[in-house]
């Protein structure tokens, strides 16, 4: 399965992409032989108001990826229970696996009706620049927990 987070905005240096590039790093290295295939983030231009932000994004989404929107309003899951989810995606031949994370403003409509699936880091907003290093750890624990790797202490 190949993985790719598709972002708003482009950060190209300072602790949360240094961060999120750490635990890519480590994704990889932990997720190859679990049969996680590759990860990638790639981002979009911010600006022009949502709706031109929503355009960017579904311009980029792979085709036929199961898709999930991070959004505060969305569904929280415990980090087990997104391992075993994300492990029963792959063991079910979804072959792409594509994360969403919007701009300062949120998404637009069209992003809102495209992709139904959310995902909630807890109920507070966080900022963009730090959710992609935070979806990057989740990432590297759910994969660490698979494999049984002393990171995730339950
Ligand atoms: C600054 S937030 C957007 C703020 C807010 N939705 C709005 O309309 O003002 C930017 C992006 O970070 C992500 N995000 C922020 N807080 C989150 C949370 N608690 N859980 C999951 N994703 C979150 C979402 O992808 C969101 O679109």
């Amino acid at each position: 399965m190949r993985i790719t987070i598709l972002a708003v905005g482009r950060l190209k240096s300072g602790p949360e992409a240094e961060l999120c590039d750490d635990y890519l790093d480590r994704f990889r290295k932990a997720g190859r032989a679990l049969g996680f295939r590759s990860i990638d983030l790639i981002e979009v231009d911010s600006g022009g108001g949502m709706e031109a932000e929503a355009e960017r994004l579904l311009a980029k989404l792979p085709q036929g990826a199961h898709t999930i929107r991070l959004d505060e309003h969305g569904r929280e899951h415990r980090s087990e229970a997104f391992s075993t989810y994300i492990a029963t995606l792959r063991d079910r031949g979804v072959p792409d696996l594509c994360f969403l994370i919007g701009g300062a403003e949120g998404y637009g409509k069209a992003i809102q009706s495209a992709v139904p699936e959310t995902m909630a880091f807890g109920k507070q907003t966080w900022p963009h620049r730090m959710v992609r290093a935070m979806l990057a750890e989740q990432l590297y624990r759910a994969v660490s927990i698979e494999a049984g790797l002393p990171y995730h202490k339950a």
